[in-house]
């Protein structure tokens, strides 16, 4: 299970279904040269009976054929059965019942509805376009058919997403009329199989639940389709259904809501665009791109490449911090130990799966592994903060539609974070891939998106000097467009850093206490 939240995992349904497609191949291809034997002799049975049709008596005063008639009536025809037969248990193929292959569960299925509708509600993408295949101009995988986008339909209104039902419903049914008429305008392609009974009762019985929704206009052309391919069905309709079952008892008429209150939020929208990359363009004079020496002599040698973000609050990138090697590396040795990425619930509870946060992760031990050791050195160097009370690295990977929601890193109740090590005061994220499109870690409030850059680290910090928690610091990992997103997340606590960042004189903290509500 678990199989859509990243991209390690489905590696393994591609194989499943690779095996599949071979077991099934071969079982076809045999059948066919069988079809093929069995088709020359029936020929020939044929050809025998028409020369008989025109002159039976003379066919039957030869002995030769009247032997070879009695022959094969009492030999070849039952061998004849014994092959039909045959080829039938050949072709026995039961997909499920091979032993150990995976396959994704109902909840994988709903999750990659789930990623594919937030992509395009995210990304703003036109439905006709991703159903080709199109993200964002880039034609990258084939058409989804109209049964495609009929399935996906139902999914989503199985999951109670309304909106994104209708539009995915509504694409559907323009490609089987688009299909239908393709197929009329071409008079010798062979007549196009249209919907069979079972999907005609399916559309059916969706229409009529949006009509019972009110989504009357989608109703309609789903009852349209149904019309073209049955017309005889029209007649039930007028009867009122009489014969049928009596309608579903249903209180709760009128459109649910999927998303909760929060992604209907300003402040989500404004999530959304910071994704999309429409931010304020106004340029920010006092921010700038420069070498840095950090904190360690030896940067006055190899001096960091440092970009600003943002001053107050700091959010900067240090560019080049790990070779391709090392991020392989790392890599190689989270991938066995990537589990499905949870959220902090509410205090005392367990922590959660979620679909506010879409990877998998894997915690690795710094002193396990040079690399990592030179990681946490570097950071040092580059921040000048202590690094004695980091969590164990976090390896993240995201797959396509993979994302985390608006958060904060810092702690809000101190029961979730050790007395003795203090909150994250500052997050240092390696990135460890690039991504083809989306997946840029966004702070909505501070209309700053970074692209994942392979080798990069994103710095900033989550606490006031005062050590009070800065809400503008909100972020999040925009969904996965195209691509998979690798990171690997450091928290550095605060206890040991009273030297490396000295509080001032004042508290600090009211610029960001208005955050601190959701519009
Ligand atoms: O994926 C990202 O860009 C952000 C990840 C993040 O915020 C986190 O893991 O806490
Ligand atoms: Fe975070």
């Amino acid at each position: 299970s678990d199989y859509f939240s990243s991209v390690t995992g489905l590696e393994e349904l591609l194989h499943t279904e690779d095996y599949l497609t071979k077991e099934l191949r071969s079982k076809v291809n045999g059948i066919r040269i069988s079809l093929q034997q069995l088709e020359g002799e029936l020929s020939s049975i044929e050809k025998e009976h028409s020369i008989a049709a025109t002159d039976s008596e003379n066919y039957l005063t030869n002995p030769v054929n009247v032997y070879r008639l009695m022959k094969r009536l009492h030999t070849d025809w039952s061998l004849m059965e014994g092959r039909v037969q045959l080829m039938a248990e050949d072709m026995n193929f039961n997909a499920t019942r091979e032993y150990g292959l995976s396959f994704p569960s109902q909840e994988d299925v709903e999750g990659a509805a789930l990623a594919l509708v937030r992509l395009q509600s995210t990304y703003k993408l036109d439905v006709a376009q991703v159903a080709a295949g199109i993200l964002n101009g880039v034609k990258y995988g084939s058409d989804m058919s109209w049964q495609d986008c009929f399935e996906l339909g139902q999914q989503l209104f199985e999951m109670e997403d309304y909106n994104n039902t209708k539009v995915w419903l509504r694409e559907s049914m323009e490609r089987l009329r688009r299909h239908s008429s393709s197929a009329h305008a071409h008079a010798h392609s062979p007549p196009t199989s249209g919907p069979d009974t079972v999907t005609l009762n399916k559309m059916e019985a969706t229409a009529k639940s949006l009509f019972q929704l009110g989504d009357f206009d989608t109703a309609y052309e789903l009852s349209q389709r149904v019309l073209q391919f049955d017309p005889k069905r029209i007649r039930n309709w007028h009867l009122g259904d009489k014969g049928a079952a009596p309608p579903v008892e249903n209180d709760d008429v009128g459109l649910p809501k999927h998303s909760d209150s929060y992604n209907l939020s300003e402040e989500f929208a404004q999530y959304e665009k910071v994704c999309r990359g429409e931010v304020n363009p106004t340029p920010r004079q006092e921010l700038r791109c420069r070498y840095s020496q950090g904190h360690h002599p030896y940067r006055l040698l190899v001096p960091l490449k440092l970009e600003e973000h943002s001053l107050d609050p700091y959010v900067v990138t240090f560019h080049d911090m790990l070779n391709p090697q090392k991020i392989a590396h790392l890599r190689e040795m989270a991938v066995p130990r990537m589990r499905r990425s949870t959220v902090n619930s509410l205090p005392g509870g367990q922590n959660k799966k979620s679909s506010f946060r879409v990877s998998k992760n894997a915690w690795l031990e710094y002193e396990s592994h040079p690399t990592m050791v030179g990681m946490l050195q570097d950071l040092k160097d580059a921040t000048g903060l202590d690094t004695t009370f980091c969590e164990q690295l976090q390896v993240a990977n995201y797959g396509v539609g993979g994302h985390y929601e608006p958060h904060w890193d810092f702690f809000r109740d101190p029961s979730h974070y050790p007395a003795e090590e203090g909150n994250r005061i500052a997050t240092a994220i390696f990135y460890l891939s690039d991504v083809e499109q989306g997946g840029a870690t966004a702070f909505p409030f501070l209309d700053i998106v970074v692209k994942p850059q392979l080798g990069n680290v994103l710095f900033w910090y989550n606490l006031h000097r005062s050590l009070d928690m800065d809400y503008r610091t909100k972020h999040a990992g925009c969904p996965v467009l195209k691509g998979s997103k690798w990171i690997g997340n450091v928290w550095i606590h605060e206890v040991t850093q009273t030297f490396a960042r000295p509080c001032d004189v004042f508290r600090d903290h009211e610029v960001s206490l208005g955050y601190d509500i959701i519009k």
